[in-house]
């Protein structure tokens, strides 16, 4: 297995998301687009980036984003042209980085024409391509599943008198993967982009794929109760994801993660450990989830910062025992912004920018960046409903006044911390008109703190947290105990501070993090005694205050401050 890994260069990289929507616009229509990506690639490649994740550009409704895809194998027009695409293609390979595309076969959109052939009747030879039911004798939808933008996982077709799954929104159809056309056309879409010469897929939700047959009625004895066991990790999912493999993944060497919603540390390290043959690494979200009470998300709560370093370290531990690897990560196109959530984005966002960083690119795993992350980019402020775009924050804002008592202002207060718009506002590359994004008008509001936060402004500035990310990015590449250490926890129970260390038999790594306002003292355990000691060979790699710390048993942090040193 040790040669196996010397061999995945993914492992030393660092996966940059592209959300393209509000990326850079080339052309003045408002919408981010191809061209604009390939018109930024110098500066994503000036920061160190390995690899670009490009969500979707396919032919969509775009009900969700361009995630209900409609033609797995054309482009957008919104987004461009094939030409298009293999030019960014072809500037990416030039520059030695990869691509890394969204593939999104949970679900397609009841606009593809597999789906429109399959609700012509239930003869048609697409009919098995997605999953139908009877109703139940009263004329409900066939179990209790609820979906995950809201409301029942089922969509009523009056024409065939059936019941069709969407997990997610009612126009994205669930696939029956049990069919085994279905999987051969998989097959055949990825292929498709394989041989335009992409470097690896990023899968949706792909642990999903796999339902439970019996399509039992949740009974609730297991929270949330909305359904969601019968179909996590399901009973085939490793066969389907072992057959993409050996279709796929294997022969063109890619490199693959993915999106393992509401998974299991077991299951990540089936799907991620190479001699499965599976996946390269997986995302989890259980780390985003330790501000929802009672696991629900569209409630507030301040964030349980032990639980935080809890599900860190239990996994960096737990993915190490089983020979897995984490995709890492804070900040994504479905989470409000980790600066506003998890630190402070006014008086201390460029220390608090930083410490996340340093944190987060110190455990072991791919680390991916999200577009604005890098400069610090905050929540926007929203105003009113009327600015948001994204469909289930729309869902939501209704269903939590129409079902769950809360007043329009107490909804808007939580769509304004949950909504995944947080993240979608458009990149702000400098202090001009939209930020630079576009001149047109952009298809949702700039945030208004772009003269202050902006690219432009942080790559002139060397202790920009732009310039702190590059220099983050760098040092994986460099100092092998980031990529190969092993992980131990520092902290016990500090109410502020987060410690770990990284420890190969010639180096360790020592990560100290103050994740509070407030001034700090950590002391490192006993086992460090002695690296106080003047002349000892230790070195500080990266820093977010003025002041060079010594390395020493008892450590001084300001508000927010974080150190990463390593001992060799
Ligand atoms: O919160 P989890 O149950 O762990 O799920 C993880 C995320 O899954 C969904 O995201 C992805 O699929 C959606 C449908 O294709 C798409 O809308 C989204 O953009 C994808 O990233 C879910 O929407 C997210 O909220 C969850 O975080």
């Amino acid at each position: 297995m040790e040669n196996m890994r010397a061999q995945e260069w993914w492992r030393r990289s660092t996966v940059y998301q592209v959300y393209p929507k509000s990326f850079k616009d080339s052309s003045g229509s408002g919408e981010g687009d191809i061209r604009g990506l390939t018109e930024k690639l110098d500066y994503l490649q000036k920061l160190g980036i390995d690899i670009i994740w490009l969500q979707p550009v396919y032919v969509s409704p775009q009900h969700d984003n361009g995630y209900d895809v409609a033609d797995y194998c054309e482009i957008n027009p919104e987004f461009g042209t094939m030409a298009d695409f293999d030019e960014l293609a072809k500037e990416i390979r030039l520059r030695g980085m990869h691509l890394m595309l969204d593939i999104v076969v949970n679900h397609s959109s009841t606009d593809h024409k597999w789906f429109q052939q399959a609700r012509q009747s239930k003869e048609n030879p697409y009919r098995n391509y997605y999953i139908w039911r009877d109703p139940k004798p009263d004329g409900s939808a066939p179990n209790n599943w609820q979906s995950k933008f809201g409301g029942s996982a089922w969509q009523y077709d009056e024409a065939t008198g059936q019941y069709f799954l969407t997990l997610f929104d009612k126009t994205q159809a669930d696939l029956n993967w049990e069919n085994p056309a279905v999987r051969e056309e998989v097959v055949k879409l990825m292929t498709f982009w394989a041989d335009k010469g992409v470097s690896g897929f990023r899968m949706d939700v792909i642990n999903l794929i796999s339902k439970d047959q019996e399509f039992p009625e949740d009974d609730g004895s297991l929270p949330p109760g909305d359904g969601r066991r019968f179909y996590t990790d399901g009973p085939r999912v490793h066969e389907y994801v072992k057959d993409m493999y050996k279709e796929v993944f294997g022969p063109n060497n890619m490199v693959t993660v993915g999106e393992m919603s509401s998974t299991t540390l077991e299951h990540c390290i089936r799907y991620s450990n190479p001699e499965e043959r599976e996946f390269s690494m997986t995302f989890n979200f259980h780390h985003l989830k330790v501000d929802y009470p009672n696991g629900q998300k569209w409630e507030l709560m301040p964030y349980d910062f032990e639980q935080l370093k809890q599900l860190f370290s239990e996994w960096q531990t737990g993915m190490q025992a089983g020979g897995g690897w984490n995709a890492l990560f804070f900040n994504n196109h479905d989470q409000p912004r980790a600066l506003s959530r998890f630190a402070d984005d006014g008086e201390y966002r460029a220390e608090s920018a930083k410490m996340l960083a340093t944190t987060l690119h110190g455990l072991q795993g791919t680390p991916y960046v999200y577009q604005g992350e890098e400069i610090g980019m905050p929540n926007p402020y929203w105003n009113d409903m009327s600015e948001l775009r994204d469909i289930e924050s729309r869902n939501m804002f209704k269903i939590l006044q129409e079902e769950r008592g809360k007043t329009a202002e107490e909804a808007l207060n939580i769509i304004r911390q949950r909504s995944r718009d947080n993240s979608r506002t458009p990149m702000q590359w400098n202090d001009g008109p939209q930020a630079g994004f576009t001149t047109g008008t952009p298809w949702i509001k700039v945030d208004e703190r772009y003269p202050e936060i902006n690219v432009e402004s942080q790559l002139a500035d060397p202790y920009s947290i732009l310039n702190h990310y590059k220099k983050l990015i760098a040092l994986r590449k460099s100092v092998d105990v980031i990529t190969n250490g092993r992980y131990e926890r520092l902290d016990e129970g500090h109410p502020q501070v987060f410690a770990y260390a990284r420890i190969s038999t010639s180096e360790t790594l020592v990560v100290v993090s103050n994740f509070s306002a407030r001034q700090a003292v950590f002391v490192l355990p006993e086992a460090f005694a002695d690296v106080s000691l003047e002349g000892s060979a230790y070195e500080l790699l990266a820093s977010n205050t003025e002041t060079t710390p010594l390395l020493q048993r008892e450590i001084e942090l300001s508000p927010y401050a974080s150190y990463m040193w390593v001992i060799r």
